[in-house]
């Protein structure tokens, strides 16, 4: 099935600012060593705060701790050393204002794409006084006509839309990505790269999103931080400082890709 097409008309940069504040201060994470194996260290001293309504990206190497990252801000897991707060608070556990949107949408095949979406409310058990997020969130994302689709007749982009708005469904403060757009062939990335940065435009949560393409690191971010291999430390940090909606053929951008690819060890010659 063909994705549903939406016009991105251009969204001045003035909507008041919502998201969350968070604090990464001296966070540095190993994993416990298995049957003689020694521990492994993943982060090492990583320094990273996101202001409220800000998008930055994470690049890095593969296997470098990027997603380790991601589930210590989510609250998934406690870091070896260092301290992660919300607005000032501690991150402890997992956390509705705070939702992770993975490589894989993930869906229930055997229920609507509303009920997919409505999944989020239904666990905190507030689905009945909130019905109304769910049509809110799908009409955010594009999906309105397809609120009663299953998810087999949805196209890659489409599905991933839908993992969109289960998570907008929860009024998040802050969107943590993890390659939401990996799995998508190039044309249906491009064309979400561009809706994802119109939402956010529009909501002004803040975003911290994991990605390995260049390209979409700067043309979504308002900051890209570099990190290193294994255990990771920020090598670089590149303010991307164009306005949106931003033009892929920016001479800027061709600048700062150099740039990024230079802290990544790559040769930026081609
Ligand atoms: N629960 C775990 N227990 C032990 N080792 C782990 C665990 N989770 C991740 N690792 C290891 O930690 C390292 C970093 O993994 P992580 O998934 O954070 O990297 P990444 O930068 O996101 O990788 P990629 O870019 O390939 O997705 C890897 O060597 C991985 O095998």
């Amino acid at each position: 099935m063909v994705n549903a097409v939406i016009d991105i008309a251009p969204v001045a940069d003035t909507s008041p600012a919502r998201g969350a504040r968070i604090g990464i201060e001296g966070v540095s994470h190993r994993f416990p060593g298995h049957g003689g194996k020694p521990a492994l260290p993943v982060l090492d001293g990583i320094d990273l705060s996101v202001a409220p309504g800000e998008f930055v990206a994470l690049l890095g190497p593969s296997g470098c701790g990027k997603s380790t990252l991601l589930r210590l801000v989510a609250g998934l897991e406690p870091a070896s050393i260092g301290r992660l707060t919300q607005d000032g608070q501690p991150i402890t556990r997992p956390d509705p204002s705070r939702i992770v949107v993975f490589q894989d949408p993930t869906l229930y095949p055997w229920r609507t794409v509303w009920d997919n979406v409505a999944l989020g409310l239904q666990a905190r058990g507030v689905l009945r006084e909130q019905r109304g997020r769910v049509d809110q969130a799908l009409a955010l994302v594009g999906l309105t006509e397809f609120a009663g689709a299953h998810p087999h007749a949805l196209s890659g982009g489409m599905a991933q839309r839908v993992a969109l708005a289960r998570a907008l469904v929860n009024d998040p403060s802050l969107l943590v990505l993890d390659e939401p757009l990996g799995k998508l062939d190039s044309l249906t990335r491009l064309t979400m790269q561009g809706e994802l940065s119109e939402l956010w435009q529009r909501q002004r949560f803040s975003v911290l999103l994991v990605t390995h393409d260049v390209e979409e690191a700067l043309f979504l971010a308002q900051r890209v931080v570099v990190l290193s291999q294994r255990p990771a430390r920020q090598v670089a940090e590149i303010v991307v400082d164009l306005p949106y909606p931003r033009h892929r053929g920016d001479a800027r951008l061709a600048t700062l890709r150099h740039q990024a690819l230079r802290a990544l060890g790559l040769d930026a010659t081609w």
